[in-house]
């Protein structure tokens, strides 16, 4: 029994199509909360985080905007995730865009740093996310914590980042969507994606079983950030940012199962869903759906609909 923590995250200022913030509200009318407690956990949806006071702030870089929401929403997050880790819980954070994971992930290396255990991070994501607000040209900063996450420059707005991650504690999964700015960054910090051609020609659990048995054998924490895009469009279009040829339905619930198995998730981001580009909830559903395997149900578990 695991005791998990719902964090409402009701964010849209990290990109620049609104919906995202009816990403807390679609999943609860999915019935996450209900899902977890099925499998025997218990859960506390602690509702919605509120943004803060905005204190101005600056950067160099004209194209980004938003960026006193977003710091707000970053302290925000820090305090909830850090709080929620030390109470014992696993915390999951409903987005929201991902600039949550500026905070989320933050919070959890905060903790994980008092605690003395090495944090890792699962980046589950079409997109790599390296960007600092330095080398942004969408202005889009959703784009920007694996930058932040691993202690690259260019954040000074931000609340400085509790004990860097080191690129090889962080796995980009399932990415086929790398800008030239960025892709040059990964190369400076070999940081190698798991793109979408190593999972062609590899498989889904290879590369991953790989991971894990390093986060375990390090002892260390594990926080997973889940991406609607790392999704195929054509099973999750609820998203903004789709690109074509992500994983599929068996794939994305393979993972979840052995995420499970691991037994070493200690926190997890589920963001991007817009549910106002929702086909009547399915991506929504299969969120909730991907967290229910994540949380131990398995694969014989699905009931036959007649008809
Ligand atoms: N979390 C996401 N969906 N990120 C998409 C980022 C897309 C692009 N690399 C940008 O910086 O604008
Ligand atoms: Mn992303
Ligand atoms: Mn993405």
């Amino acid at each position: 029994m695991t005791r998990c923590t719902l964090i409402g995250a009701p964010i849209d200022s990290g990109q620049r199509r609104p919906g995202c913030l009816m990403g807390p509200a679609a999943y609860r009318v999915a019935g996450l909360a209900q899902a977890i407690s099925d499998l025997g956990h218990a859960v506390e949806d602690r509702g919605d985080l509120a943004l803060p006071a905005l204190r101005p702030a600056r950067c160099p870089n004209a194209a980004v905007h938003s960026l006193p929401e977003t710091v707000g929403w970053t302290e925000a997050l820090i305090d909830s995730v850090d709080d929620a880790l030390s109470e014992g819980t696993l915390p999951i954070v409903m987005g929201g865009d991902h600039s949550l994971a500026l905070g989320s992930v933050a919070g959890a290396a905060g903790f994980a740093a008092r605690k003395g255990r090495p944090l890792f991070v699962l980046w589950l994501d079409a997109h790599s996310d390296f960007h600092t607000p330095l080398t942004t040209t969408s202005g889009n900063l959703h784009g920007t914590p694996v930058a932040y996450i691993t202690g690259r420059g260019g954040f000074d707005a931000f609340p400085p980042f509790p004990a860097p991650v080191p690129a090889d504690r962080v796995c980009l999964y399932g990415i086929r969507s790398v800008d030239p700015a960025e892709h040059a960054a990964l190369i400076d910090h070999q940081l190698i994606p798991v793109d979408m051609r190593t999972l062609d020609e590899e498989g889904i659990v290879a590369p991953l079983r790989r991971f894990l048995a390093r986060v375990r054998a390090a002892g260390g924490m594990l926080h997973v950030s889940l991406d609607v895009d790392f999704l195929d469009p054509a099973i999750a279009p609820a998203v903004g940012t789709t690109v074509p040829g992500g994983t599929t339905f068996r794939e994305a619930h393979l993972v979840m199962e052995m995420l499970h198995e691991s037994g070493l998730v200690t926190s997890l981001d589920l963001v991007e869903l817009n549910p106002f580009l929702d086909d009547r909830g399915m991506t929504a559903r299969l969120m909730v759906d991907l967290v229910a395997s994540l949380m131990g149900r398995k694969v014989f578990d699905r009931p036959t609909r007649s008809k």
